[in-house]
């Protein structure tokens, strides 16, 4: 009898005991994910998930506490660390003692990683997190752009353009933003289980480029990092001893690695010190995640009617609440001797317009002069066209200094010590609309789509739409639902209900489709995304965040992707 040819070996993934990986196979993925990539990896996991888990069940904990009508505030039982004037943080590395100027973007496409290092910013920070879709092939096409921009190989060629992209002479300085702890990888399975995102992020990148960036980018120092979404320092804590884990298998120095965390949450505000105290030897400082920081403000408040946000447009830093939080976010930084790092403008330059381009710019550098006379010593870019009127407005304040940390001046530093509990939670003013609730819609309905898509971060009406923003635009809608918020229809008073959102979602997706046209509209996953988003607005139970519900719809599993070969 005739037999079959001997079938080629299909090609998997090397994985140590009790790894499983279900993403699809490439070669390139595959010199990111090797074995001993995948054990160190594995090895976090380990040691670190029961205190992620239990991180997660305290911040469910404690907004059950606030459900019921607890508010935020200072921790009594850490007034000492916060009020003990002798320490200070690690002192700031050379390499990044500059940061008037950070852009960000994700990590994936490759092109915009050599845009952004290329873009005449200090910092570029590489994002897992809110500008990045997490599917299989962006994380893992994610991982193999950084690798290749550390060591300085990293080159692009856009066929259809006839364009080449490489490294230019003063490349920007790398952070490396990984998910928040809440979000699992479904593609990477330790001892059966989902990995924690953040640490298949972390240790892949850590494990592939700590000895080059170190040698080059960092001089000895790094790799730099920036965390996002903690709510409380046991948080910190535990990023505290992934870093020194890694530092002690990587056989380099404590404190090498540096990391800057979001203050993007309600709770984190009143943790602000502790966080510092936790990360001390390993800190660049605090960033205004303002974003995140309004949608956690509606997350926080979810049970109650008297937190009514007014339009997602009216609430900027220009609100005492935001100001509030800005101050003291500087004040804590530059007494314990780290960067207080500014937020993201949403305005992005406007192509065919120039009038509205010119009053864009002018917005963006209105809030970046707010941002350094408030005492900031570098801010955040979305795009790298503002990158020169930014550069302007924080050089010629900074006038030659590398950052402000010292100089106790700026309205933070004026304000005092006086920024309070009741300051931090004062309630945001300013009208709420019908026209809010369609903006909501319309934007939170393309930016599911684009995600689905593999899109992270979009242009929407001329400005950045990103994971946080679009929390906000989701939030907020179901908070107006829950509570019935009355809203001016132009004069007239209606009631929000689930029965005008779903006429709004219905107009929206129309105008939606007008906008796109309707061969994009039916390519595109809008049909989905809008069923997903109403479905988030009228939720007898706020969902804690957009992308964990809908993160199933982006996973693809190819089970016989790992050692031993099962297909
Ligand atoms: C709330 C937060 O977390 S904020 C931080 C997370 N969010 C982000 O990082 C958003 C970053 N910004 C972006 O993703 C983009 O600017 C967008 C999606 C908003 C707009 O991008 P585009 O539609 O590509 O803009 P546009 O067409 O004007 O781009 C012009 C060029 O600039 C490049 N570019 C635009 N933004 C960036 C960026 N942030 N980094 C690097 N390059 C960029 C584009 O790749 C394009 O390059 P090319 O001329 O070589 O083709
Ligand atoms: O991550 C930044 C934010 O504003 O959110
Ligand atoms: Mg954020």
């Amino acid at each position: 009898m005739a037999t079959n040819a001997a079938a080629p070996p299909c090609p998997c993934y090397d994985t140590p005991e009790g790894v499983d990986i279900l993403g699809r196979y490439d070669p390139e993925f595959a010199a990111i994910l090797t074995r001993d990539s995948l054990a160190f990896v594995a090895g976090l996991q380990r040691e670190f998930r029961g205190a992620v888990r239990y991180a997660m069940e305290r911040r469910r904990e404690a907004q059950r506490r606030y459900d019921a009508g607890e508010l935020p505030r200072f921790d009594p039982a850490t007034r000492p660390v916060r009020e003990a004037g002798g320490w200070a943080c690690a002192p700031v590395p050379p390499a990044i003692a500059d940061r008037t100027v950070e852009i960000t973007g994700p990590a994936e496409p490759r092109k915009m990683v050599i845009n952004a290092l290329n873009s005449g910013a200090k910092v570029f920070m590489a994002d897992f997190e809110d500008a990045l879709s997490p599917t299989w092939e962006n994380l893992m096409r994610g991982q193999v752009n950084l690798r290749d921009a550390v060591a300085g190989t990293i080159t692009y060629r856009d066929a259809a353009r006839g364009r080449e992209y490489r490294l230019g002479d003063r490349p920007a300085t790398l952070f490396v933003r990984p998910r928040g702890w809440h979000l699992p990888e479904a593609h990477v399975l330790v001892d059966g289980e989902p990995a924690i995102g953040c640490l298949v992020d972390f240790g892949l990148y850590f494990f592939h480029s700590h000895a080059a960036f170190r040698s080059g980018q960092g001089a000895d120092f790094g790799p730099f990092f920036y965390l996002p979404k903690m709510e409380h320092s046991r948080e910190a804590r535990i990023w505290k001893g992934v870093f020194e884990r890694a530092e002690k298998e990587a056989g380099i120095g404590r404190g090498s690695i540096r990391a800057t965390v979001l203050v993007e949450t309600l709770p984190a505000v009143f943790q602000m010190e502790e966080i510092l105290h936790e990360l001390r030897d390993h800190s660049a400082g605090l960033n205004c995640g303002r974003w995140d920081y309004i949608f956690s403000y509606v997350k926080t408040f979810r049970a109650r009617p008297d937190r009514l946000l007014p339009d997602r447009a009216l609430v900027g830093m220009a609100q005492h609440f935001m100001r509030s939080y800005s101050h003291l976010l500087i004040q804590t930084c530059h007494r314990r001797g780290v960067h207080a790092m500014g937020g993201m403008a949403a305005q992005i330059p406007i192509k065919d317009d120039a009038a509205a381009n010119e009053a864009a710019l002018e917005l963006v550098r209105k809030d970046k002069l707010r941002e350094v006379r408030a005492g900031h010593d570098g801010t955040w870019a979305a795009h790298p066209g503002l990158i020169p009127a930014i550069r302007e407005v924080f050089e010629g304040h900074l006038g030659g200094r590398p950052n402000q940390i010292d100089a106790a001046a700026g309205d933070a530093a004026r304000a005092g010590v006086a920024v309070t509990e009741e300051d931090l939670l004062q309630p945001p003013r300013g009208a709420r609309t019908v026209e809010g609730l369609r903006h909501n819609t319309r934007v939170g309905v393309q930016y599911v789509a684009a995600w689905l898509s593999g899109s992270g971060s979009v242009p929407l009406y001329n400005l950045m739409e990103d994971a946080a923003t679009a929390e906000i635009s989701r939030v907020q809608n179901w908070q107006w639902l829950r509570h019935g918020a009355v809203l001016d229809a132009g004069g007239v008073e209606v009631r929000a209900t689930p029965e005008l959102l779903a006429r709004v979602v219905e107009v929206e997706m129309a105008r939606v489709e007008a906008e796109v046209g309707a061969e994009r509209f039916r390519r595109g996953r809008y049909a989905e995304a809008g069923r997903i988003f109403s479905r988030q607005c009228t939720a007898p139970e706020l969902d804690d965040f957009l992308t964990l519900d809908a993160y199933n719809l982006i996973v693809v599993h190819h089970p016989g992707a790992s050692s031993p070969c099962k297909l």
